[in-house]
């Protein structure tokens, strides 16, 4: 049977250290935990060679049930180079180690490192000293540690300020009442000692760090202005009741420490609203009628959560939100809004940043969503193709949503040009967010009542009618309190410049006449009519591919190669090695796409043998760009000297990419008149630039995947390069062919013509490919 312990990772000593021409006087250490694909490191502590770390890992670890599972704890030393640190030595925790450590649970053992380079290799280089604990000692270890870390900033601060951290004020609803004006003066004293501790509650939780954010501002804007307000106190006090410094370790342990951190975002929410509105006006105020039973109910949410974590109680749907005040008037709005005809935004298979990567540009775009000082409502993340922009607008929304904060998530793919359609944009965002708050449900509801045909209508009066007249209307009744996120992603995916002027003008022109309650996150590539709308309109930031990007890529590539390690029974414990992953990470030039594409090319056949090909295959000094790195992925695809291949494989790719709606490998065959299963064979060796299965659609990984296959600068010159024209005109040949054969009685290829159109299961599929091909 398993069980779940978290490890502290405590300390270094007797660590051999050999100053050099590359190497500094004394080392700067961290450690690494690996596993089962996971990879948790501690700070890097400067110039020591006895280094105190005092790091809880946020992973869980489980007693492994099976030998295979393996933790290998890395030294490192930091060499402030992008992608060349040094690996100096290794604790390999197996099975026998781990019955040590459990044998010893709570005490402090010493493991030696072994060192892994050169004279050293194999042979002691230092101890590691480590702690094993379990799940409910976990978070009083943690507490301990964060008192530790709040004592070392704030010298005179006691601990049950810090336990009590990222709250401020009074006790209960009794407190409220007799709230003494000089108390606020005692909750700016209690915030200071939090204030300062910045990094360490983001090294906790993510959701903490923008709880501390926020509340950071609050404290700011209090201070300044020395104000007091009773009503304020009881809620403070209660959030500075509950510890949120407890750590992510079990299943159910991280359900409640999400909850606690969620709500204690929501409460800081509520109170950054509530003096931003105090300090502004009393006329402001008198709105907030309603805000005695909201702070009541805020108190008696928190508490019931911190009640769960000394019970079994579950915490499952125990979230009170501060802006939904009715619950959505069911059917008969839904029924109107249906009228939006929105386009299905399936997020299922996005994927969201690794734990670590872009962490600088996801806690700015944060704070900039949850303690809006920008006067701006729109930010603008551009960047080069392949830079991680739609990854961190998945991260980005995810967090949202799990914060109840979400409006909408809208995203375009050039594979589905049917659904990246301009036209459907409006309405598809006004839908999402009519699901997100009842008011905004039925001031759009009521919108279409009065004005049927603004479905049809052209963009800008879309715009207005359903967005900005019932959005207005929504803040001016004061029902909402923001943030509310909407993120747009990959919008030069979203038709192209000729079919989406009129809806980057009305978006530059118009989002930032919406309401401040809403925050809007748009990320694209710098298209120059995209630039041009945008670029003087809104915030912008752009995701620089360079320093940062470097070290992310190498977090990245590090995270993916060990799964590979761990999946594939052939690979040593020290595959990759170091000197290859650095050049890995070198080549990637900072790159998402590249380093995507290389691990995947890598995992998908003999990982030794392809992690050589572009690792030695090519000069330190040579160019290994994406284009470089697709040609040699492609290369490796498929016998490109024979002629028949190389006509079989290229008409499959042209249906991969100028096909108008993703197609499945059958009718592939079909529209290609190709004997079954010739389009199958090509896709099986492509899958580390298109995403396929038997019977699937076949789509490629990123849209840089089709720029390279279609441009002429990029790929010509090469078998699988693309001549759009030719392309369209081979597909329309192909759809004609068949109509030409079949229509009499089957436009949809169907193996027997009396089945009827319930019986066939692909009958969107066969029906959009045949009407859309040649599109
Ligand atoms: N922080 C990250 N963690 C893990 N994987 C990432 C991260 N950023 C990017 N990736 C991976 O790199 C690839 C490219 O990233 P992404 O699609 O987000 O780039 P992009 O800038 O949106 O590109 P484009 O402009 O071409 O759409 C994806 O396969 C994604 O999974």
């Amino acid at each position: 049977m398993s069980s779940t312990y978290s490890l502290c990772v405590l300390s270094a000593e007797d660590i051999v250290w050999k100053p050099g021409p590359l190497r500094s006087k004394t080392p700067n250490l961290y450690v690494a935990v690996h596993q089962d694909g996971h990879v948790q490191r501690t700070v890097t502590i400067k110039h020591e060679l006895a280094p105190k770390w005092d790091h809880l890992l946020k992973i869980s670890y489980m007693l492994p049930s099976s030998s295979k599972s393996e933790t290998s704890i890395r030294l490192f030393h930091d060499s402030s180079l992008p992608g060349r640190d040094l690996w100096l030595g290794v604790v390999d925790i197996n099975g026998v180690a781990w019955a040590k450590l459990c044998g010893s649970e709570q005490n402090t053992i010493l493991l030696d490192f072994k060192g892994v380079d050169g004279d050293s290799k194999g042979k002691p280089i230092g101890k590691l000293s480590l702690r094993l604990l379990r799940e409910t000692d976990t978070a009083a270890t943690a507490l301990e540690m964060a008192q530790r870390d709040v004592a070392k900033v704030a010298p005179g601060a006691t601990s049950s300020t810090l336990i009590k951290a990222p709250g401020l004020v009074a006790k209960s609803a009794s407190v409220a009442k007799d709230f003494d004006p000089a108390l606020w003066t005692t909750i700016i004293a209690k915030l200071e000692p939090i204030v300062e501790l910045g990094d360490k509650i983001a090294a906790i939780h993510p959701y903490a760090n923008m709880a501390w954010k926020i509340l950071t501002s609050v404290y700011q804007a209090a201070k300044k202005q020395q104000a007091t307000d009773a009503k304020l106190g009881k809620l403070v006090q209660t959030m500075v009741d509950i510890p949120i410094f407890w750590r992510r370790k079990s299943k159910s342990l991280e359900d409640k420490v999400l909850a606690i951190v969620t709500q204690t975002v929501e409460c800081s929410l509520f109170i950054q609203d509530y003096t931003a509105n105090g300090f502004r006006s009393r006329t402001v105020r008198n709105t907030w009628a309603n805000a005695d039973n909201k702070i009541d109910e805020l108190c008696d949410v928190l508490l019931k959560l911190q009640d769960s974590f000394d019970s079994s109680l579950s915490v499952q749907g125990l979230f009170l939100s501060t802006k939904v005040l009715q619950k959505l008037d069911g059917l008969v709005e839904s029924e109107i809004l249906k009228k939006l005809n929105p386009v299905d935004m399936n997020a299922t298979s996005r994927t969201s940043c690794l734990l670590g990567t872009c962490q600088k540009i996801l806690d700015e775009i944060n704070e900039w969503i949850l303690v809006p000082c920008d006067p701006g409502n729109v930010l603008w993340l551009s960047g080069v193709a392949g830079s991680g922009k739609s990854t961190i607008s998945t991260t980005i929304s995810e967090s949202a949503r799990e914060l109840h904060r979400l409006g909408g998530f809208v995203f375009f793919d050039r594979n589905d040009r049917a659904r990246s359609h301009p036209d459907g944009v409006i309405r598809t965002i006004a839908y999402s967010l009519a699901q997100c708050h009842p008011d905004i449900a039925s001031a759009i509801a009521v919108a279409i009542q009065s004005d049927p045909s603004i479905t049809n209508a052209p963009i800008h009066a879309q715009f207005k009618t359903l967005l900005q007249d019932p959005l207005t209307s929504v803040e001016n009744s004061n029902s909402i309190q923001g943030p509310i996120v909407l993120v747009i992603d990959a919008l030069d995916e979203c038709g192209d410049p000729g079919s989406r002027g009129l809806l980057l003008s009305t978006l530059a022109a118009e989002l930032p006449k919406l309401p401040h309650f809403l925050r809007v996150l748009i990320t694209s590539r710098r298209d120059a009519d995209i630039t041009k709308h945008f670029h003087s309109r809104f915030t912008a930031k752009v995701l620089d591919v360079g320093t940062q990007s470097i070290t992310d890529v190498g977090l990245f590539i590090r995270d993916k190669l060990e799964k590979i390690r761990l999946d594939e029974e052939d690979l040593g414990s020290s595959w990759p090695g170091e000197e290859n992953i650095n050049r890995l990470v070198d080549l990637s030039g900072g790159l998402f796409i590249w380093a995507s594409t290389a691990v995947k090319f890598i995992a998908v056949y003999k990982p030794q043998e392809k992690l050589e090909l572009l690792v030695t295959h090519h000069s330190t000094t040579e160019d290994f760009s994406l284009n470089k790195l697709y040609s040699v992925a492609l290369q490796n695809s498929g016998p490109w000297e024979d002629g028949g291949f190389v006509q079989d494989a290229r008409a499959v790719l042209a249906c991969v990419v100028l096909g108008r709606t993703p197609m499945t490998d059958v009718t592939m065959d079909a529209l290609l008149d190709f004997r079954s299963p010739t389009s199958a064979k090509v896709l099986r060796n492509l899958g580390c630039v298109v995403q396929w299965g038997p019977g699937a659609q076949a789509r490629t990984l990123h849209a840089s995947f089709s720029d390279y296959l279609t441009d002429p600068t990029r790929s010509a010159g090469n078998p699988w390069a693309i001549d759009t024209a030719t392309g369209h005109h081979r597909l329309a040949l192909g759809c004609l062919k068949i109509l030409d054969t079949e229509l009499k009685f089957n436009i949809c290829a169907l193996e027997d013509s009396h089945l009827l159109n319930t019986d066939v299961h692909d009958m969107s599929d066969r029906v959009a490919t045949h009407h859309s091909l040649a599109g």
